[in-house]
């Protein structure tokens, strides 16, 4: 099933391109890979799958990212209530200076849930899911800072899963970590296909090869090759998505 149907989609900072006219359509439960060199257009795109883009200023969105249906930059759509369905994990782990518990609680409060019980539910259930919960589950009073690094991604993780998304958008989320972190990472984001449809941008080729069940690669704004993930490693139809796999570009 689709969840995205991005049509035409070009985003210009100003009067320089960001990508251009970039169509691809995004599975539901599937981990999707957006890879390519640095500058290409991988965040710029991540970042207008959920709007984030517009907080960009003179920024320019042209063309259609149809979400479920409905394009998401149609007038009527409310930014924020998209987020809560986009969910998103940045490079760096930013976890608000709270307690482990009230990064998680965060967003389902400014949805309106105050219940205690309710809360502590979401909250354990979304720690459960991020693979964290044996680790704090008997100090989620204390402060987020105090993680390490891979915990602290993971905590992001848990507060994105708390608002109940149906679409995880992970930008370089292993970029910042540890080997060991970032294998723990990987193995949590192929998990949580099985009820999220994941996009990740990585620049890490063999990232995309051991997560991803379709990858995308762009190359200078535009979206040259598209497919399965084994297909577009095994045989890749355009030539620069060949001398980028086998290191000759990027
Ligand atoms: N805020 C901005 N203002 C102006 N130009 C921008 C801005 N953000 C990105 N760009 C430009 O848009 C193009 C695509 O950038 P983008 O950050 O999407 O690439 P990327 O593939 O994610 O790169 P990286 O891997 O280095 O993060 C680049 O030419 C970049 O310089």
């Amino acid at each position: 099933m689709i969840v995205f149907d991005v049509k035409n989609l070009s985003v210009y900072y100003g009067d320089k391109v960001g990508i251009q006219d970039v169509n691809i359509e995004i599975y539901k439960n599937k981990v999707t890979a957006i890879m390519g060199p640095s500058g290409c257009g991988k965040s710029t795109f991540l970042r207008s799958l959920n709007r984030l883009i517009e907080l960009v200023e003179n920024v320019r969105v042209e063309g259609k990212v149809l979400f479920e249906g409905k394009n998401i930059y149609d007038p009527d759509v409310d930014p924020v209530e998209l987020r809560k369905r986009i969910g998103m994990v940045f490079q760096h782990p930013n976890p608000f200076p709270k307690s482990i518990f009230d990064n998680v609680a965060f967003g389902p409060r400014i949805h309106g849930i105050k219940d205690k019980k309710k809360l502590e539910k979401i909250v354990e259930d979304a720690l459960k899911k991020a693979a964290l919960w044996d680790e704090v589950k008997d100090r989620l009073h204390d402060s987020a800072l105090r993680l390490s690094g891979g915990q602290q991604q993971r905590l992001c993780i848990a507060r994105a899963i708390a608002t109940n998304p149906e679409v995880i958008l992970f930008d370089e989320p292993t970029a910042s970590l540890d080997p060991i972190a970032a294998s723990k990472i990987e193995d949590l984001i192929v998990d949580l296909k099985k009820s999220y449809t994941v996009v990740v941008v990585t620049h890490n080729i063999q990232q995309a090869a051991r997560i991803s069940d379709y990858v995308a690669f762009f190359w200078m704004g535009k979206l040259v090759e598209y497919g399965k993930t084994e297909e577009v490693f095994e045989n890749p139809q355009n030539e620069l998505t060949e001398k980028y796999l086998t290191g000759r570009i990027g």
